[in-house]
Parts: C-alpha cells; structure tokens; sequence
C-alpha cells in the first residue's frame, strides 16, 4: 500500500479567547453546542484524511464551512488548534519555520482565484518569480518558465503583461508560476470561480489535461458541484467545520451518510453522474445478449438502448461476463430518486 501524499488527523481550528485551552477543556474534542455556546467559531473540527499520490481530493461546502482554512491548515500557512498534518508521513507541526518555507518552496504549489500575478511583470517574469526567489539563475529560471508557459498553452505570449491577457489567461499564467517549482502537491483554492462560465469550463479541460500528463496530488476547493464531478476521485463535504462525509461522487450521492449530503446533493445530474451499477438488478450467471451494455456505462450514455428496450438489457463486466439486467423502471427510478415500484 501506497504512503499517503498528505494526510491529516484529528486537525481542528477553532477561533475564538483561548482554543487550546477550551478543547483541553473537553477532552479534546467539544461537541458542536458546546463550541457555539462559549462563542468559538469551528472552521476545521475533528477532520481526519488521506491523500493518496496522483489523487484530486475536492473540498466543497458553503461559504464559512471550513474549506480555506482546512487547506491553509494543511500547508500550515495557518496554524491547526490541535490535531496532526502527514506530508509523506513527516509531521507538518512539528517543522521548523525554515523547513516549512523550504516544503513550500520545492513541494507545494498553490493557486488562489484572484490570480495575484505582479502587473508590471511579465508572463515570463511573473512565471520564474518563485525560482527567482529560490535563488535559480537568471539562464535556468527563464528556461523552466518557458517550458511550463508552453505547458499551459501560452507560449508566444511570453512579453505579455497580466493586463494584456484574458481572465482565463491570466489564471493560465498562474497556474503556470505555481508549476514552475514543481511541486508534488498542488492546493487549488476556487482556482476559477473567476472566470465566466464558457472559459471555466476550457480551463477545467486544460486542468484535466494538465493532471494526465503530470500526475500531482491535489486538493481542490469549489463551490460547483459540475466541476467537482468533473475533476474529483473522491470529493469531501465539510459543514460547520466537520467533514459530513468523504467519498466518490457516486457515492455521494447513491449512499448520503447524513440528511444534509442528501440535500448538498440532490440537484446533481445523476444520468452523467451515475453508472449502470447504481441502477442494475443482479441476474443469475447465463451468456449475456449481443447488445448487452458495460456495468460502468454512464446512465447517459445508454439512455436510448435501456429507454426504448420492452424487455431488460444486459448488463456485463470488462470482461464481457453477465453481472445483471436493467430495466426501463429501474433506469427512470435511479434517475429520479424514485422508491423502486418492482
Ligand atoms: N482569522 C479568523 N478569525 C476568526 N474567524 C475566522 C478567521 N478566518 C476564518 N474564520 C471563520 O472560520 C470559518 C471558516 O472560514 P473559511 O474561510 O475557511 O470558510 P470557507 O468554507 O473557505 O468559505 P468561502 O467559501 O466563503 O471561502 C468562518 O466562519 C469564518 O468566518
């Protein structure tokens, strides 16, 4: 088994007169109630993770439920309450100020959804800005910025200054500058809840296109859910601090651990969302028919087969065995949170 990338234990951060104290208070771990009744405010409680290399964990949740200070948490950029921080097992709280700098410096990147590029900079320049302050000579950083502008898709634009390029380049360009270190572990923050919908979703397919080639353990944060779909292995529910649950998105929504992820949920496309598995009946081991459909078949992408089909469908494996049946009630039920009428 795979060392985690990042991970996370027990990490709480309350504000408030004195956290340490109160959560020494409560045995380390103070019921909701009690946080609010004393006046602290829980913006990461009791949450556990890992991280696993080459994984997308998306946060979400609504405004104030956590999601940027459980982030900067993680990067230490703010300091957890209590509670542990793992990047490739080496305890986070226990570096010292220099070695976090350095950590931050080779192995983390971030983008944040203002951009915060230098105007007067370049692109070049605003790209080999981190290997500048790491001290990589003028030769080498130039080089390197000039590989990853390429990467982004705005290699011509180098002279470019950030006032000259669209909001979709510019965040290109961030994106860019937070490459140029290389780092292992990417924290995106609403990366591109500033950009108008058309271009977000050109920058979610570059992002995509991006990862396949690179391949970084990343924490993500969003507000939308279509891009949370689009982007997350797995996708993390925080409210009032706590994760509500941790799970793929299928999960999410076929199995909500609590009323309020079925809620968060519930206006979710489930037919781009969900697989033939959530909606099959289990079928006794036969040869399957010709026309039979994969058991990972979007529910989209079967629509008309199963849709105007009088009898079931087939269902099969990768490997081509019968695994169920499908039928149209059972297909229309999936898709709109029916109770099963069978
Ligand atoms: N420095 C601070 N002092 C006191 N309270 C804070 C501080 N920073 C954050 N909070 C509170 O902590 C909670 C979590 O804030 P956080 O910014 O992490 O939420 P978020 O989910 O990222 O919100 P958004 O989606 O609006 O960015 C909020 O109630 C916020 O008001």
């Amino acid at each position: 088994m795979n060392e985690p990338k990042i991970a996370c234990r027990n990490l709480w951060k309350l504000y408030g007169a004195d956290p340490e104290g109160f959560l020494r208070r409560h045995g380390g771990k103070p019921a909701i109630e009690a946080i609010r009744a004393e006046g602290y405010i829980p913006a990461v409680r009791d949450v556990s993770f890992d991280v696993m290399p080459g994984e997308i964990l998306v946060v979400m949740g609504l405004s104030g439920s956590g999601k940027s200070t459980l982030l900067r948490c993680l990067s230490r950029l703010i300091e957890p309450t209590a509670g542990e921080v793992m990047f490739e097992g080496r305890n986070m709280l226990a570096a010292t100020e220099s070695e976090l700098i350095e950590l931050r410096r080779h192995k983390m990147g971030m983008v944040f959804q203002n951009f915060a590029l230098l105007p007067h900079r370049t692109v070049l320049d605003n790209v080999a800005f981190p290997l500048q302050v790491r001290g990589t000579s003028r030769q080498e950083r130039e080089s390197r910025a000039r590989e990853v502008i390429e990467l982004v898709g705005l290699k011509g634009r180098e002279a470019y200054y950030p006032r000259e390029l669209s909001g979709g380049q510019q965040q290109r360009v961030g994106i860019a500058r937070s490459l140029a270190v290389g780092p292992e572990l990417w924290f995106l923050d609403e990366p591109f809840s500033a950009l108008d919908p058309l271009i977000r979703k050109e920058m979610q397919d570059e992002f995509l296109r991006l990862q396949k080639v690179l391949n970084k353990t990343i924490v993500f944060i969003t507000h939308d859910f279509d891009e949370a779909i689009r982007v997350a292995d797995r996708i993390a529910i925080m409210r009032d601090g706590a994760v509500e649950q941790l799970g793929t998105a299928e999960e999410l929504v076929t199995r909500p651990a609590t009323p309020y992820v079925a809620k968060f949920t519930q206006n979710i496309p489930r037919d781009r969302l969900l697989s033939v598995r959530s909606a099959m009946v289990p079928a006794a081991p036969r040869k399957a028919a010709k026309n039979a459909i994969c058991v990972d078949d979007l529910l989209a992408s079967v629509a008309r087969q199963v849709v105007t089909s009088e009898s079931p469908v087939d269902v099969v494996d990768g490997e081509g065995m019968l695994v169920g049946t499908l039928d149209r009630a059972a297909y229309i039920d999936t898709l709109y949170e029916q109770e099963p009428t069978r």
